[in-house]
């Protein structure tokens, strides 16, 4: 483990002792995020009694990290991301008492969420703290990992888009995370747009540069429909940590199922410690049950991954289409041309105003 393995903790947290890694006994630890990249699926409605009930599948599952937040991280409920149905702190709390042997996660964006967030979010029962930034602004969230560690949080990093960095640019981030106190560096495919090696490239690049200072993780999206291939590559390239979602719930094509993770390693004689029947009932008897839409594989998801777009663009996309007649694969097509990052929602009306200006002008031109 790095350097900060001692982390002075705080004044009310001190017995708290987190322990990073991979439980005894498991190849690979599955970390679900139903809760948090599930939420852009839902619009971010979810109810008290859907989390309770998911937390409870997964938890007797075997699964022992379960995120639940906002899709867009602690203090996303907003005009620009969306409001949540119930405030995050509530339905982490919810989560922490239904949970028996699960540690559930918060994640954070910088500048999104503050320290108080976070506080607010180990005091609710969450112990996994996860803190994304743009893949090549790592930097941003160094004080932040420290927070989080002084809090007693495990501590985990992603760096969102991943595929914009090549291997060794993404490993000197992963780097700036580890040296700030982060347990476990994600390499993050956003946009599903990272295709095999792609994948296992940026992977074992992270872990050459961190070795036994970091663990490095996997977090793959469906847009191209290589969620579950990348995320074995990735284990093979030495990720110790991979995270799925139950029926796949997450943004744009949505994540690698879960389910499917679970059932695929176990047939490549990789434990994870999640127990297959109970895991596929979590998918199809609970989350089932009450989403109305899955995530699918579509036109527009497809371009996502095609054109390397953040993939919980799709709804904000979908909503500027609608607004001003513009098709949404195309709105996400310029994104892509135009490397928009998170927290650009908004350039998506941008876009699809100035497709209909010119629209417009070509009908002047014809018309003249
Ligand atoms: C809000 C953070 C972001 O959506 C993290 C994530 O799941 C991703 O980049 O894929
Ligand atoms: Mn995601």
């Amino acid at each position: 483990m790095n350097a900060h393995s001692n982390w002075q903790l705080q004044p009310g947290y001190e017995n708290i002792a987190a322990v990073a890694g991979v439980p005894e006994g498991r190849d690979v630890r599955l970390v679900d995020t139903t809760l948090r990249d599930g939420s852009h699926a839902v619009r971010h409605r979810f109810t008290k009694e859907q989390v309770r009930d998911t937390v409870h599948a997964l938890d007797t599952s075997g699964v022992d990290v379960i995120e639940v937040t906002h899709g867009d991280g602690l203090a996303g409920a907003s005009f620009n991301y969306g409001f949540s149905l119930v405030p995050d702190i509530e339905l982490i709390k919810i989560a922490a008492e239904e949970a028996k042997q699960a540690r559930i996660a918060a994640l954070m964006l910088p500048g999104v969420a503050t320290s108080d967030d976070l506080r607010a979010a180990r005091d609710a029962g969450a112990s996994v703290a996860r803190i994304a930034t743009h893949s090549s602004e790592a930097d941003t969230s160094v004080q932040h990992f420290g927070i989080a560690r002084s809090l007693g949080f495990e501590t985990m990093g992603f760096l969102m888009l991943s595929h914009r960095l090549e291997p060794e640019a993404l490993a000197k981030q992963a780097r700036i995370m580890a040296d700030a106190g982060c347990q476990t560096v994600y390499v993050v495919d956003s946009a599903g747009a990272l295709v095999l090696e792609e994948a296992s490239d940026r992977v074992e690049a992270l872990v050459a540069e961190l070795g036994t200072d970091a663990n490095v993780g996997y977090h793959g999206h469906q847009n191209l429909s290589l969620g579950v291939a990348n995320s074995i590559l990735a284990y093979r390239a030495g990720a110790s940590h991979i995270d799925g979602s139950l029926i796949a719930l997450g943004a744009g094509a949505g994540n690698s199922p879960t389910e499917l993770l679970a059932v695929v390693f176990e047939r490549l004689g990789i434990t994870t410690g999640v127990d297959i029947d109970r895991v596929l009932s979590a998918a199809n008897d609970v989350v089932d049950g009450f989403v109305p839409n899955r995530p699918w594989i579509d036109r527009s998801s497809i371009v996502q991954g095609y054109a390397g777009v953040y993939s919980s663009f799709l709804h904000h996309a979908q909503a500027a289409a609608d607004r001003y007649g513009v098709p949404a694969h195309d709105l996400l097509m310029i994104a892509g041309e135009r490397g928009l990052v998170g927290g650009q929602e908004d350039m998506l009306i941008d876009i699809a105003l100035s497709l209909t200006s010119s629209a417009a002008k070509n009908e002047e031109l014809q018309n003249a």
